[in-house]
């Protein structure tokens, strides 16, 4: 048996291991398994904490739907609850710092990268508003904040049918390793309204690098400020880029109940 945590932050769901101790090997089939929210614990995605040669900690993603992508910001911020104090995070998507506090967690989620290639895209496109459109929504932007996020701006975020666009755009050969989709209404320089549909996890109350994402493609167009309060709905997250254009993402984190799971039982 092996202890674990359940967290969330703002009702995007965690399952975190911390396997700094004792290693923890992961198959997708476990990961699917550990995700069934009728079977098994239930998450969006599944946190691993391991020791790190380069930074205080490495933390691992995986999805609900087994794959294991580089980024997580609700995640990050929930492992640096956690953790709490000032973290050194290694990551697949790059190295993040955070500030913890038991309510929550500040985490440098770095710049946003704009290049085609860092996104991915299929082909070279202006990553500022893609020539493409599906079903009514148009020229997403097109970015990394450590992974794949196509950014519409909306005039109504909760009038989008996101369940049924979501998988469509999610899936475009367009985007070569999925993407994280999301559709923001601007109420002001400083307040937007996010939707997400999450690559390998579908809509989620909230989504961490949706919200830097969105803020960053927001600013680019120069209709945001640096300081943007982001309303999801499970509640809000404040993206807020520094001078060295790093964007910072800080918002609550809670553990939900801790427990003991016989991670063989899903192999
Ligand atoms: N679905 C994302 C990973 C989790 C992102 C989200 N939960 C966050 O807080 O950033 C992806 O496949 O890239």
């Amino acid at each position: 048996m092996r202890p674990f945590i359940k967290m969330h932050g703002l009702g995007n769901d965690f399952l975190v291991l911390d396997a700094r101790e004792a290693p923890v090997a992961l198959s997708a089939a476990q990961v699917r398994g550990l995700a069934n929210r009728h079977t098994g614990i239930g998450f969006d995605q599944l946190i691993l904490i391991e020791p790190s040669a380069t930074a205080d900690v490495r933390l691992r993603f995986w999805n609900s739907d087994g794959g294991e992508v580089a980024a997580c910001g609700n995640g990050s911020r929930a492992a640096a609850t956690l953790l709490g104090g000032h973290q050194r995070i290694e990551t697949a998507g790059g190295a993040l710092e955070s500030i913890g506090s038991s309510e929550g967690a500040e985490v440098d989620m770095g710049p946003p990268q704009w290049d085609w290639q860092a996104v991915p895209l299929a082909f070279a496109m202006d990553t500022s508003a893609l020539p493409l459109a599906w079903n009514g929504l148009a020229n997403p932007a097109a970015l990394s904040v450590g992974n794949p996020h196509a950014v519409f701006v909306v005039p109504d975020a909760w009038a989008v049918p996101l369940a049924e666009i979501g998988p469509v755009i999610e899936h475009d050969p367009v985007f070569p390793e999925r993407v994280n989709v999301g559709v923001m209404q601007i109420l002001s320089r400083e307040a937007i309204i996010l939707r997400v549909w999450e690559r390998g996890a579908g809509a989620t109350l909230a989504c961490g690098t949706g919200a830097v994402a969105a803020v960053a493609a927001g600013q680019r167009r120069g209709l945001l400020a640096d300081r943007v309060q982001v309303t999801m709905p499970g509640g809000d997250l404040v993206v807020t880029r520094r001078a060295d254009g790093h964007l910072l993402l800080a918002g609550p984190a809670q553990v939900a109940f801790t427990g003991q799971v016989d991670l063989e039982r899903y192999a």
